[in-house]
């Protein structure tokens, strides 16, 4: 069965107004649910629509960027009372287009709106330090300068969060934006960027441009008037992105994936470990770059540790997100959904346990969808592939170790460093982790995923390019610093 009545086509909005791709092409965002409930057609835009959206956000540019600072965050705070209104449909077109249970949905609305906010703040907050110059009659100091244009694009399992830590900053900051959005969350998008209208946000300065990552990513990628370009998204891509700016001198910020660990010390409260492993790792099916993924847990500790997770784990309720009920919803996608099938064949090939779920989930009411049940593997050995690829499903990998040298010697042997966890009442252990593990967000009993918009998020190793997001950390992105000297 198709459910096609009434079904609305969303369009590109470029200078203001909404319009089709010119290609002509559309295609349908799906439910991960069911494959048969179409949440709305999407547009397949071409370079065309890029040019005239890169085209806008430049002619925009000038006005906006000579508005005042708390202008500027008057229109972030129109955008989130806006947002606030239109909520619960917001968090609703989330749940139906990626598959996030509703109350995570809700979650990550009343997120957005909270970082348009923080950022509506940032215009009246300084910009710059007056330093002592060696002439005595001289004055020298330091501004911010916007970037210019900026390319914004984003991946599905964050569709209003991420966005909104990339353009909130980068409209409080004074640049003008041409954002594509993930192809399986662009009705999400096309909502967010209603907001932005309805606010009253002038014509040009964000470009909401749908479209394929090969055409319309590559194409901001490469175009030489944008003069930034954050991503969130795979390493593969992010790599290749970072490539490409560096070789036209643009400037870039890419965060990418994780392999995140917990480590679970013999002293620790493994009630709250357990709870955290599961939140951290299960939530949003696992599609979090801050997802738990592998599990170090102390010998004398471990089977307790091990009975009270998979008793946890086997309670967890699959199911459609809009249904209360539902504890785990689907995968975004069918093309998600045989990557982390792949990814726990390879964990039985090479020799891991499988402790408790692994298969695909196909009865009667989730047949259309792409569910998956919650897995736990145990004998993971560092060299499988499990414990070193991110996986981006709800997998989890226990792996014995007898202390926390070992423990922390394991966690940093993978090329990622995004965020991990330490369970423990030691200060000691406490330190020594905060201290050595290499990772942009430590967090000491608590979960690894569940960033905080106003501080600084960022990854070590290849997790990131090193820079930081979100929090005044985001001004470091989106502006360039300009050191003045004047004299009278
Ligand atoms: N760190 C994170 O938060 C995320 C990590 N991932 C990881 O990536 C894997 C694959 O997910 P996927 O969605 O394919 O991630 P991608 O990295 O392919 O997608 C992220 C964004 O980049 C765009 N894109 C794709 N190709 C290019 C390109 N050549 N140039 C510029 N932009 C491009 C995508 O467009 P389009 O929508 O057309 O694909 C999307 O908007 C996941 O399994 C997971 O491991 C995925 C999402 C988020
Ligand atoms: O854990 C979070 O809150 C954010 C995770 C994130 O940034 C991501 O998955 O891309």
């Amino acid at each position: 069965m198709t459910l096609t009545t009434g079904i609305q086509t969303y369009l590109n909005y470029i200078d203001g107004k909404w319009v089709p791709a010119s290609t002509g092409e559309v295609e349908a965002s799906i439910n991960p649910a069911n494959r048969h409930d179409v949440i709305g057609y999407v547009q397949i835009s071409g370079r065309d629509d890029l040019e005239k959206a890169v085209a806008a956000a430049k002619n925009a540019l000038s006005s906006w960027r000579k508005r005042s600072g708390p202008e500027r965050g008057e229109f972030l705070h129109r955008m989130a009372n806006v947002l606030e209104r239109r909520a619960d449909e917001i968090a609703e077109t989330m749940t139906r287009e990626m598959g996030k249970t509703l109350p995570e949905a809700k979650g990550e609305t009343a997120r957005g709106i909270a970082l348009l906010r923080y950022y509506a703040g940032e215009g009246m907050r300084k910009v710059g330090d007056v330093i002592p110059s060696t002439d005595s009659e001289g004055l020298m100091f330091t501004t911010r300068v916007p970037l210019g244009v900026v390319g914004v694009i984003t991946p599905w399992n964050f569709p209003v969060a991420i966005p909104l830590w990339k353009m909130a900053p980068a409209l409080a900051y004074g640049n003008t934006v041409v954002f594509k959005p993930a192809e399986e969350t662009a009705v999400t998008a096309a909502k967010l960027v209603e907001c932005m209208e309805e606010a009253g946000l002038p014509a040009g300065v964000v470009n909401l441009v749908m479209g394929s990552g090969p055409v319309i990513g590559q194409g901001i990628v490469d175009h030489p008037d944008i003069s930034g370009i954050t991503f969130t998204g795979s390493n593969e891509v992010g790599r290749r992105v970072g490539q490409r700016a560096v070789a036209r001198g643009a400037k870039f910020q890419l965060e990418m994936g994780g392999k995140n660990p917990v480590i679970v010390l013999e002293d620790a409260d493994l009630d709250l470990a357990v709870e955290a492993t599961v939140s951290g790792g299960l939530r949003t099916a696992g599609q979090k770059c801050t997802a738990t993924s592998r599990v170090f847990v102390q010998s004398a500790v471990y089977d307790p540790f091990k009975e009270k997770l998979l008793s946890r784990v086997k309670e967890i309720q699959v199911g459609d997100g809009m249904d209360p009920r539902t504890w785990m919803g689907p995968l975004v996608s069918e093309e998600q959904l045989h990557r982390v099938l792949s990814y726990i064949r390879k964990g039985v090939e090479e020799g891991a346990t499988l402790l408790c779920g692994g298969r695909r989930l196909e009865e009667e009411n989730l047949k259309d969808g792409f569910f998956v049940e919650p897995t736990v593997f145990e004998d993971v050995t560092p060299e499988m592939t499990i414990a070193r690829e991110e996986i981006f499903g709800p997998v989890l990998a226990l792996i014995r170790v007898d202390t926390l040298e070992e423990a922390l010697r394991l966690a940093n042997d993978v090329p990622y460093g995004l965020s991990a966890s330490i369970f423990t009442r030691d200060i000691g252990n406490m330190l020594s982790f905060i201290d050595e593990m290499d990772a942009g967000l430590v967090r000491v009993n608590a979960e690894t995923a569940g960033v905080e918009l106003q501080a600084p998020f960022g990854g070590m190793k290849q997790s990131s390019s090193h820079s930081r997001e979100q929090g005044r950390a985001a001004i470091e992105f989106f502006t360039s610093i300009k050191t003045v000297f004047v004299k009278g």
